[in-house]
């Protein structure tokens, strides 16, 4: 196997992420050793008996020592307080990285902790699935996934290109870009679906108990679908939607207006209007389906 890209992965939160890069860094070499540190005394005992780290004492400072790569993999909203806790542990010349699934706020909650001398370049892996803590991951969560980097504008190139290999050693795609366009692109395309899913399961739910049972007995594979993606980690969906508000508030502004468009197509009983609108959107699915990037493959979502 080639060389590993770093000698030692400090992981800092173990659930399905951090506990699914533990497992990856370790099939695909990507790490000589990988340390892991999470706030929960379950969830370290979990880890232990799980077997997938080499370092999962629970203190910090032995996570971080002689660590080159700590990856925070806690829900957004407690990176800011996490960051602060580890700089005094931080190695002169580490790489600091995150997974989380907005940019722009954790940029700015981790930033100011950041001390001289190490490399902070934030990244969010589009890999996940609606299962959470140490026993959902698995090694190969990342292959063909995109993995979006966010460095700042006078992030260290090398440093950059040397967390960009780590991604591609684990199976990873991966792309650059700010953290402004990262926060917009994923308010549409992954918070607002996710806002969507929590609302119309929470719909269905409101009805009275009679029809709540149909609900779930004749549930057809759209709603299903829905219930899958609704039963994502409240903790951590909370947090994406506090964390990036105003890009969400924006799409869904823009989502509310096309709802409009077509609850007038259907009550004026435009036909050819709604025709146009469905074979507008099947076009959009057939091209992601070219691209190779069908997420919605029977399989996803389980463990491999
Ligand atoms: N679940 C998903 O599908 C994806 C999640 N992400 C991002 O990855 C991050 C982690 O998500 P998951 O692994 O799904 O969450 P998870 O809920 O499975 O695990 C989070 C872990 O962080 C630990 N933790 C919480 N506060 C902590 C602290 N102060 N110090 C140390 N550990 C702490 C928890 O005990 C827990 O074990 C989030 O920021 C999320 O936005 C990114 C891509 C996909
Ligand atoms: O389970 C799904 O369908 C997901 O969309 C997983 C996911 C959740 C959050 C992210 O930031 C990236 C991917």
């Amino acid at each position: 196997m080639a060389e590993p890209i770093f000698a030692r992965v400090a992981l800092v939160g173990a659930g399905l992420i951090g506990s699914s890069l533990a497992r990856a860094a370790r099939d695909f070499g990507a790490a000589r050793a990988v340390a892991i540190l999470d706030a929960s005394p379950d969830v370290m005992a979990r880890v232990r008996d799980l077997g997938i780290a080499d370092e999962a004492s629970g203190d910090p400072a032995a996570a971080l020592k002689g660590a080159d790569l700590v990856i925070i993999c806690t829900p957004v909203g407690v990176c800011g307080a996490v960051a602060e806790q580890l700089a005094a542990y931080l190695e002169p010349g580490a790489l600091l990285s995150d997974v989380g699934s907005v940019k722009e706020s954790v940029v700015a909650q981790v930033a100011p902790h950041v001390p001289p001398g190490v490399h902070f370049i934030p990244a969010h892996p589009i890999a996940g699935t609606e299962f959470s803590g140490p026993d959902a991951g698995f090694s190969t969560l990342f292959q063909n996934r995109w993995c979006i980097l966010t460095p700042p504008g006078d992030a260290d190139p090398a440093a950059v290109d040397r967390l960009a290999r780590f991604w591609t050693r684990i199976g990873a795609r991966v792309e650059t870009m700010s953290p402004e366009h990262h926060d917009r692109v994923l308010a549409l395309t992954s918070h607002l679906p996710h806002l969507i899913a929590y609302n119309i399961v929470g719909t269905a739910d409101d009805f009275g108990e009679d029809t709540r049972s149909e609900v779930i007995k004749f549930s057809a594979s759209g709603f299903r679908d829905f219930t899958r993606i609704a039963a994502s980690d409240p903790t951590m969906w909370r947090d994406i939607f506090l964390s990036n508000r105003e890009a969400v508030l924006e799409m869904l502004g823009r989502f509310n207006e096309d709802l409009s468009v077509l609850q007038r197509m259907i009550r004026r009983g435009d036909g050819q209007g709604l025709h146009d609108f469905f074979s507008r959107t099947r076009a959009i699915r057939r091209s992601i389906i070219e691209q190779g990037q069908d997420t919605a493959a029977p399989d996803f979502g389980r463990r491999k």
